[in-house]
């Protein structure tokens, strides 16, 4: 890109795309003004990606083309107090954090500053993202695109409408976390029969890899899929019996549900 960038609030999500940009080249050093709270991370930061890295955010945000907004819902208001008056036409602000809606940056930025909310996940740290836009109030296919080319650097990316984002963050956003947990139960019940832990760990992320790029790739709805595996009179009929009993699939769609809410909440709060 040409001009500036910031990121303001450089943690696990702010850093992963900064070193995802520099890794495809999307920005250089010295491009790129990064923000946190503490002396000692900025430091990390200066010293690991050779960037200009600030315990203030105004005046990053103040020499930005493009800024984005990473730091936890709970803390963005605080942040968004401090650099909304050093914002200034023109400016694209990109905003990854979870929950907090268009319009509560428009409000707090001037009027003629470009908002595109996104929702990204975890695998943001190996360039496997599922990333997904949602234009505000005044942004332009332009702006759009820089936030399609931020995300695109790091994984996949689709456009849907703001009011599909909660929906979004609880599946997609929080998703890497269910499946962490599915891991680690399917790795104790290994431990269980005596596997040792790395040996079940080995299994089951290839099998979770395995799965997860035949249903991405081969275009094959997850039904199908799951009766390829499921023999008759064999033997995952069997655990697939236990955990529709256990009521499992509404279980998901109920954790989703409370995720969802929680994003609701943490909008109007
Ligand atoms: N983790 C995930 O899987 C996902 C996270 N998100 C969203 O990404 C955002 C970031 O999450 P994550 O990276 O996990 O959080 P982290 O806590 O790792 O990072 C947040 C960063 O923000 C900094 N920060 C907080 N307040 C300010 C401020 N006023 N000025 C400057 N910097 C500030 C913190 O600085 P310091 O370190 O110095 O305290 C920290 O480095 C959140 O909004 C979250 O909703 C979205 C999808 C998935
Ligand atoms: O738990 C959270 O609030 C963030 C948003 C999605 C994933 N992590």
């Amino acid at each position: 890109m040409d001009g500036q960038l910031a990121i303001l609030g450089t943690g696990r999500m702010g850093e992963a795309l900064l070193s995802g940009l520099l890794r495809v080249g999307w920005v250089k050093p010295h491009q790129v003004r990064c923000s946190v709270r503490g002396a000692e991370r900025a430091q990390y930061l200066a010293d690991t990606y050779g960037v200009d890295a600030r315990t203030e955010s105004a005046s990053a945000a103040a020499e930005a083309d493009v800024i984005v907004l990473a730091a936890k819902p709970q803390n963005l208001g605080a942040l968004l107090d401090e650099v909304g008056p050093k914002m200034h036409s023109g400016q694209t602000v990109i905003s990854v954090a979870a929950g907090v809606r268009t319009r509560r940056i428009e409000a707090a930025t001037p009027e003629d500053v470009s908002v595109v909310r996104v929702m990204s996940n975890v695998p943001v740290q190996i360039d496997e993202a599922m990333s997904v836009l949602a234009p505000g109030k005044h942004a332009a296919d332009a702006d759009v695109e820089v936030a399609r080319e931020i995300l695109g650097a790091v994984g996949r990316v689709i456009t849907l409408p703001e009011d599909q984002l909660d929906a979004v963050t609880a599946i997609s956003g929080s998703g890497p976390a269910y499946l962490f947990l599915l891991a680690e139960a399917l790795i104790d019940a290994g431990i269980l029969f005596g596997i040792s832990r790395d040996d079940a760990t080995d299994l089951v992320a290839q099998t979770m890899v395995g799965a997860a790029h035949m249903l991405r790739d081969q275009g094959r709805h997850p039904v199908e899929l799951r009766e390829s595996v499921t023999s008759p009179g064999g033997v995952t009929i069997a655990a697939i019996r236990v955990l529709e009993e256990e009521r499992v699939r509404a279980a998901f769609i109920n954790a989703v549900e409370a995720a969802k809410r929680r994003g609701e909440e943490l909008a109007s709060g």
